[in-house]
């Protein structure tokens, strides 16, 4: 017989960070038309109420909805097909079970666009006679809802910054994310990061045996730092390999969610990674003078770096900073000289284009033929030395290979390498990037095109476009060099320069600035080469960032 059917309503969440313009909760089997059902598919568990696999979704038929529980499903608990059925897509579900002769199923209940929380509903099944048939109708539930590449009961290891961001992240944790976690009965280890390089030292000791999942309640800080402590382990490749990092976006700069969880918000970022499937991510290891480590986003000189880092004493500005600090030094056709050595991969750009859509073809083909069962790759590990490859064109203090082409650009402007494509919410620079294609994305642009084109190219980023832009340089790359000097102001032009410093946040700078994953290194020659399939990370689509690709126009 059936008892009630409620939804926990716990505080509605005010996560305070903007959100991609999708909806990853949209209902499948609304659009889907007739669904196609087996008797095996029907759970009844009422005269009048039916629980049914559907094609992307379980379909709840209540008639019981229609009266009395109606009221407590007005508030859009379900997404509604009609009065009496509801629908919630497979993808939604986190857990379901079968205790005694109740059917409880935990979901992740759509609260806005922004965000989820979590919902339950429940069944009392009293017919004896049901029994195995339940068992096994909520095997299938499970199945469908964490299919064969997807994990189970991910162990996790959140590591929560405190001061991340606005300095939410602890408190974004308690209430947005943490019940997600615990619905899907994800075994968790909760550590707060005390200083500066603390999740290097924990992501260095890890035991990686005993973590699936290394999760980063902050901007994209941490997991930089979580890599490049994998990387430090006796056996670093498979730590890399066994251990998946990923973000609870709770930064400023919260990229790494965006690209692979498709969205900068906490609770919906929760649901990606407890449905998260393992996929490699290329990492691109950088020398410094003596220093090596790795980067898994992006590395900038000029006007990026600035924008970003030679703000902060605009932070009063908020988010805003970096597009005043964009425009004022555009207006300003602000130079970054440099001397750059390129191993170039791909330079045509329709080239580039038609080898990311070979890559989603790839795709398409591999999910059609059926998933493989997510495992950690164990038997690839085996025939692997565990330390980490050797650098193909050596370190930045090593004569330059000569697959090196070395170019001085007296006029650079923009120099950005990619490893993913959004980097902002309003901002996929790298379109055409891909996880693990053995490659970067560069981007150069000369610092003397017009303030009008450069204007005109600021609004093509937002829409993926940048790329297709005459002035602007986009090659797929295996390494480069880049030796950065400052620009010398003419005598004429040093008030008005010195007035756009000023303008920019920059009147206190010295030296010129450059930003890998976010974060300041010296301003000094860096050389980067890509390593591909080095790291791993948990994605909704494997092999494809959440991003449509680049357009053609
Ligand atoms: N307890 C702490 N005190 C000071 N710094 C910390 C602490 N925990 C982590 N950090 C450092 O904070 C830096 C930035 O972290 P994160 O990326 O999470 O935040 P963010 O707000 O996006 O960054 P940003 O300050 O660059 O805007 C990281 O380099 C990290 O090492």
């Amino acid at each position: 017989m059936l008892h009630f059917t409620r939804s926990v309503q716990p505080d509605q969440m005010d996560e305070d960070v903007d959100s991609l313009d999708m909806n990853p909760f949209e209902d499948p089997a609304g659009s889907a038309g007739p669904i196609e059902l087996n008797t095996t598919a029907v759970l009844t568990v009422d005269r009048n109420a039916t629980l049914t696999l559907g094609t992307d979704s379980l379909i709840v038929l209540d008639e019981g909805l229609r009266h009395g529980r109606a009221a407590e499903n007005g508030c859009g608990l379900l997404p509604q097909l009609s009065k009496t059925t509801r629908a919630v897509p497979f993808y939604n579900i986190l857990w379901a079970e079968l205790t005694s002769f109740e059917v409880t199923i935990h979901y992740a209940q759509p609260a806005g666009k922004k965000s989820c929380r979590v919902g339950y509903i429940n069944y009392t099944v009293t017919d004896k006679s049901l029994h195995a048939h339940t068992k096994r109708w909520v095997e299938a539930l499970m199945d469908r809802a964490y299919p064969s590449n997807t994990k189970r009961r991910k162990r996790i290891k959140v590591l929560i910054n405190p001061f991340g961001g606005q300095g939410y992240a602890q408190s974004l944790w308690t209430r947005a994310i943490e019940p997600i976690f615990a619905a899907a009965r994800c075994e968790v280890d909760v550590e707060k990061t005390a200083y500066r390089g603390h999740a290097v030292e924990i992501a260095e000791k890890m035991d990686v045996d005993a973590v699936d999942v290394v999760a980063c309640a902050s901007g994209d800080g941490l997991p930089h730092e979580v890599f490049n402590g994998l990387a430090r382990q006796k056996d670093a490749r498979r730590a890399l390999r066994k251990v998946a990092v990923t973000q609870l976006p709770c930064g400023s700069g919260n990229a790494m969610s965006l690209n692979l969880n498709g969205t900068d918000s906490p609770s919906l970022a929760a649901v990606a990674i407890v449905k998260g499937v393992r996929s490699p991510l290329d990492l691109v290891a950088i020398t410094q003078g003596n220093n090596k480590y790795y980067s898994f986003l992006s590395q900038a000189v000029g006007i990026v770096a600035e924008s970003d880092l030679g703000t902060e004493s605009l932070r009063w500005m908020g988010s805003f900073r970096f597009t005043w600090g964009f425009l004022v030094r555009i207006l300003g056709q602000t130079i970054y000289p440099a001397e750059v050595s390129v191993v170039a991969e791909i330079e045509d750009k329709r080239a580039i284009r038609e080898a990311y859509r070979h890559a989603v073809e790839e795709q398409e083909a591999a999910a059609a033929k059926g998933l493989p069962t997510d495992a950690d790759d164990d038997s690839l590990l085996a025939s692997e030395d565990g330390a980490l490859p050797p650098l193909r064109f050596g370190t930045v203090t090593d004569a330059l290979p000569s697959d090196f082409q070395t170019q001085d650009m007296p006029n650079l402007g923009n120099f950005y390498a990619g490893n993913m494509c959004w980097m902002s919410p309003d901002a996929p620079f790298f379109p055409a990037s891909l996880p693990a294609d053995g490659k970067m994305d560069l981007i150069n642009i000369s610092g003397l095109v017009s303030r009008a084109t450069a204007l005109g190219m600021l609004t093509t980023v937002e829409h993926g476009t940048l790329m297709n832009h005459p002035d602007v340089h986009y090659r797929k790359v295996l390494a480069y060099r880049i030796s950065p000097r400052m620009h010398r102001t003419p005598d004429k032009r040093r008030i008005r320069a010195q007035i756009g410093r000023w303008l920019g946040g920059a009147a206190k700078q010295k030296e010129g600035l450059i930003a890998i994953d976010g974060e300041r290194v010296p301003f000094e020659a860096f050389q980067a080469e890509i390593v591909p399939a080095l790291g791993t990370v948990l994605s909704k689509r494997g092999p494809i960032y959440e991003y449509d690709g680049p357009k053609s126009s």
